[in-house]
């Protein structure tokens, strides 16, 4: 018993994460998959660094550069169904879901470990593709991590808020197969 329990300790999940399966079908995610690379996709820009992922804001665009927020062009019309279902599993409105970050992982791409802007506030994310796992990590008075994993299964959703949101980090690690995800932000205060 004593070796199981810091085992379940390390599993569970900080308040703040909610999940939904199935949110689009095979057929709106192949759909969705072919918008995403039509859109204008650019290496994640940081300062001299180019990331390996390609992204696409609308609504907002958030620079990480000059840490500047600025007006992007409205979501299109193909991301609107989705942002609906994101918002339900949020219990938002979805015009409060006023970003729309579209993604690109190609093998060899991932996310390294972040908490996302404070300009922001709820995050639902769409998993679309290879299946991923959302790892998370928060660091502890003892200079140790405590941490967590989300599966992020393909055409499932997922919301981060709350502790989960702002009192840990989240990352991906670099995968074998591309992914793409649609990131739904709303702005904080
Ligand atoms: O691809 C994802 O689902 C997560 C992306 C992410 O963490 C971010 O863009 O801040
Ligand atoms: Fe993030």
């Amino acid at each position: 018993m004593s070796t199981l329990f810091p085992e379940l300790f390390r599993n569970a999940l900080p308040p703040g994460i909610e999940q939904a399966k199935n949110i689009v079908s095979a057929e709106e995610e192949a759909d969705l998959i072919r918008r995403i690379n039509g859109a204008a996709l650019e290496p994640f820009r940081f300062q001299q660094w180019l990331g390996k992922r390609l992204t696409h804001s609308f609504g907002w665009r958030y620079d990480f550069t000059d840490a500047s927020l600025s007006e992007a062009g409205p979501l299109p019309d193909w991301l609107l169904p989705l942002r609906e279902r994101a918002a339900a599993l949020a219990g938002m409105a979805p015009d409060a879901l006023v970003q729309a970050l579209v993604t690109r992982y190609d093998p060899g791409a991932g996310i390294g470990w972040h908490r996302d802007r404070p300009v922001f506030e709820h995050v639902v994310g769409v998993s679309l593709g290879a299946p991923a796992v959302l790892r998370l990590r928060r660091r502890r008075a003892d200079g140790r991590f405590d941490r967590a994993e989300i599966p992020l299964e393909p055409r499932g959703s997922y919301h981060l808020s709350g502790e989960a949101r702002h009192g840990w980090e989240h990352s991906i690690a670099p995968m074998d197969a591309s992914r793409w995800s649609v990131t739904f932000r709303s702005l904080a205060g």
